[in-house]
């Protein structure tokens, strides 16, 4: 039977990100237990702290013997008992110290009857403050270093003694006492004279009385006792009777409830409070003590929840498992003696003086100019006299160029939104812009951006970042040794220091196999790969297709997850995860961004064609929502190369040095390219207009030390495993089935019929197939009777002559 490859894709276990806070909540059973333990501690200090008043100085001896099990202690907790009151009393806080075992024992039941944290934080805090104000009170009135001031309360009033005399300590004490009475009691003047008041209003209410107890008693009185009593019971009886109005009305309440909801019902016989007891007879007497129970509004369920767990554990911290990562320093990257722009007034003068004259050799006028000067490239921005043709100008580039003797002239007709002309001549000396100055720019140190690359400068050296989630993808193009490589490592480099391993992940495509392989080092850190890979960096082109696939599994994955979560985009979709709206169980996970980087496309369209193109394809039309950006690079600009698709949903571009205009056009759409001067000139594009930049050099050895800094730190236990994929090839099998045939099979039928020729090369090239694919076709073309077997380096031989006995075979196959 032949082998159907209908094995649906597994989903790839990536590394979750798992979080856990500590809370400090505590359960019923911890704060049983720790309540007691410190209800207990309370009790134990108080113990040895009394037993210390009576045995502290027999102890004494003892203390400094405390490892030795020969020496005992008098104290009532033996050894620690003394060596501990040593410690509080005599060699802390004196006899202060009691107020620690009333802390520790508040603290316990504090904690048992689960009052707020709070307010055993006030406990301690002002418990403190009275511990040091008495320690330093009795260090007043004690001469010798004692136990009723403790060495802290001696020595503060030695020491305060020196600077502030007695007279000062007394006032800094009272001061003291009436801070912390103003502010724990609430004391105010006001208070102070209504205590007085009150205290005057009393002395003479009883001075009142004692008169009175002279005074001869008078009937008259006693009749008006009576009075008052009488009208007192009346007001009972009435409260009285009001009561038991309420109680029955508070019944026929009670039974409307019960009949109306059930639900009540069972909350209310279900609580023992509200038990009521209704006196069967009017005449009886009933005291009725109601306690309504609280009912609760109601929340939605899952914002109550995400609430809820961001209340107690916060958000979800994405770079949790990571937390002590540290981002490579700027220490790193080197610095440049011929950094920065340095103007060569007489290089300027020269320039601009053969502008002119070149212009003028044409009749053509300049009303003014000016310089602008950049790292590699000086711009001359010229306004042309009135009536001038700007096609003129831009014909006479070829005749600049001769008369400046310069290499890399650009005119720029009219540059866009200024209203004048441009000409970039090349300085004499080119200065770099090192990797260093863009990463420390203020720019790019500040962006918000979500993927920030500090390309480089531009003409008027500013640093250029751009923004690789906005791009979406991004195409490099450029002939050999112009300065690709150090753009891909200059991209890497920015993302390296903006973005935490958990945010971003790269999949690098090395078909050179020497460009990326630096970057393995932080392969557990940034690196993506197929699951049971050995490398991450991929070399190899079979490999490519499958993790080409892979990818566009996880897009349809991420898809899938950001439809159930009903998001538009990944930004969207993780600030919902890191609310916790999203339940991890439920397959929702933090996603990072995905960067796939591809250093020589060229070389991989070459050898897989359609199966390279398609993939990627489809990633560049629809990843860019779920977070993965491609990043292309190429040596041969053609048309095969970058074909039309590709260009459609590549918008961003850059251009190192191409060797003819119409590569240039091919990348850029536009010329230009072919007059860059090479050594990281590049023209930058994102749509619409095009801007002149000098990359950022960063060197080999620069991102050898930023990989070893990174790779040295704690890192995941695994790359970022991407989904598997199961290849077409997997199913190769002579007999294999018909209805398994590849779609080119009838067309790779005729084919080989037609040249007679049974090879998979021939395939490979005629309908652009890798050799995989092309390989399986062959085995098809076996299993059908079409070619005959394997003959190690020769040719198969094609067992049917042409393509009638083609179509009959072919037809008989069907009945
Ligand atoms: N931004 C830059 N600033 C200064 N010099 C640069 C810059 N970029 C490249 N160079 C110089 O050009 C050389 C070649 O660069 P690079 O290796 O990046 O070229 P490439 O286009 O990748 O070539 P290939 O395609 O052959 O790998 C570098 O060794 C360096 O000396």
């Amino acid at each position: 039977m032949p082998k159907k490859s209908t094995k649906k894709p597994k989903v790839a276990k990536t590394p979750k990100f798992k979080f856990k806070r500590p809370s400090l909540k505590l359960n019923n059973q911890q704060r049983l237990i720790l309540g007691s333990l410190f209800v207990i501690l309370g009790l134990l200090f108080f113990i040895a702290f009394v037993s210390f008043l009576f045995t502290g100085q027999a102890d004494q001896s003892t203390i400094n013997e405390f490892g030795n099990k020969t020496i005992e202690s008098q104290n009532w907790l033996s050894k620690s008992g003394a060596w501990l009151s040593d410690l509080f009393i005599a060699k802390g806080f004196g006899i202060a110290s009691f107020m620690f075992c009333w802390l520790m024992f508040l603290t316990g039941v504090f904690v048992l009857t689960n009052a707020p944290k709070q307010r055993i934080v006030n406990q301690w805090f002002w418990g403190t403050i009275i511990v040091f104000w008495f320690s330093i009170l009795f260090g007043f009135f004690t001469s010798k270093k004692d136990i009723l001031s403790g060495i802290v309360g001696y020595e503060i009033n030695d020491y305060l003694q020196i600077y502030i005399g007695k007279v000062g300590i007394i006032l800094l004490l009272v001061f003291a006492l009436i801070t912390y009475l103003a502010i724990r009691f609430k004391v105010t003047p006001q208070s102070i004279a209504a205590l007085f008041k009150r205290a005057k209003s009393n002395i003479s209410s009883e001075f009142d009385a004692a008169k009175d107890d002279i005074i001869p008693v008078d009937n008259t009185l006693t009749d008006e006792a009576d009075a008052i009593k009488e009208a007192f019971n009346i007001k009972e009886n009435e409260i009285l009777e009001s009561k038991l109005e309420d109680a029955e009305k508070l019944q026929i309440e009670e039974e409307q409830i019960s009949e109306e909801s059930p639900k009540v019902e069972q909350v209310i016989t279900s609580t023992d409070e509200f038990e009521i007891e209704i006196p069967k007879n009017e005449d009886e007497e009933a005291l009725l003590d109601i306690e309504v129970e609280k009912i609760q509004e109601e929340k939605s369920e899952t914002n109550n929840l995400a609430d809820k767990l961001v209340a107690d554990f916060g958000e979800f911290d994405p770079k949790l498992e990571l937390s002590n990562f540290k981002f490579p320093p700027l220490d790193l990257l080197k610095k440049y003696d011929n950094e920065g722009v340095t103007i060569n007034q007489e290089e300027l003068e020269d320039n601009k003086n053969r502008i002119v004259e070149t212009l003028n050799n044409y009749k053509i006028g300049i009303s003014s100019i000016k310089a602008t000067i950049g790292p590699t490239v000086t711009l001359y921005e010229i306004v042309p006299e009135a009536g001038i043709r700007i096609s003129k100008i831009k014909n006479l580039e070829d005749d600049i160029a001769l008369s400046l003797s310069a290499l890399g002239i650009r005119i720029i007709a009219p540059i866009p939104g200024k209203g004048t002309i441009g000409i970039e001549v090349p300085n004499k000396n080119a200065t770099i812009v090192s990797m260093r100055s863009v990463i420390a720019s203020q720019k790019f140190q500040k962006s918000d951006m979500q993927l920030p690359i500090a390309i480089g400068k531009t003409i008027s050296n500013e640093t250029l970042v751009i923004d690789l989630a906005k791009m979406p993808h991004l195409l490099m193009a450029g002939a050999t040794g112009q300065g690709k490589s150090v753009g891909l490592n200059a991209v890497l480099t920015s993302l390296l220091y903006k973005k935490h391993p958990a945010e971003v992940k790269f999949v690098l495509v090395d078909p050179k196999k020497v460009e990326l392989t630096l970057f393995n080092k932080i392969e557990r850190h940034y690196l993506a790969k197929l699951p049971d890979e050995a490398e991450a960096i991929i070399t190899d082109n079979t490999k490519v297709i499958h993790t080409l696939n892979s990818l566009c599994i996880e897009m349809d994955n991420r898809y899938e997850m950001l439809k159930n979560a009903l998001c538009r985009n990944i930004t969207e979709y993780n600030k919902k995860f890191k609310d916790r709206k999203l339940n991890p169980n439920e397959g929702h996970q933090y996603l990072p961004y995905i960067v796939l980087v591809v250093d020589e496309f060229a070389d991989l369209i070459m050898t897989a064609g359609k199966e390279v193109e398609t993939p990627v394809a489809r990633l560049a039309q629809l990843a860019r929502a779920i977070g993965i950006h491609l990043i292309i690079a190429t040596q041969r600009p053609s048309v095969n190369v970058i074909t039309g698709i590709i260009k459609a949903n590549f918008p961003a571009r850059i251009a190192f040095r191409v060797s003819s205009k119409i590569d240039s056009r091919t990348i850029l759409d536009a010329g230009g390219a072919d007059q860059l001067i090479g050594r990281g000139d590049m023209l930058y594009t994102q749509g619409n207009d095009m801007i002149r930049i000098q990359c950022a050099f960063v060197d080999t050895p620069e991102v050898e030390s930023i990989v070893d800094y990174i790779g040295n730190q704690k890192a995941y236990p695994d790359a970022y495993l991407l989904p598997e994929y199961v290849g077409e090839e997997s199913g190769t099998g002579i007999d294999i089935d018909i209805e398994d045939r590849d779609k080119l099979f009838r067309e790779a039928c005729e084919i080989i019929v037609t040249a007679q020729q049974g090879s998979a090369s021939l395939l490979q090239r005629k309908l652009k197939l890798g050799y995989n694919r092309a390989g399986r076709i062959i085995d098809q073309l076996e299993a059908a009777g079409i070619v005959g077997g394997f003959e190690g380096s020769k040719a198969r031989q094609v067992l049917v002559p042409d393509l009638v006995a083609l179509d009959q075979l072919l037809e008989n196959e069907k009945n």
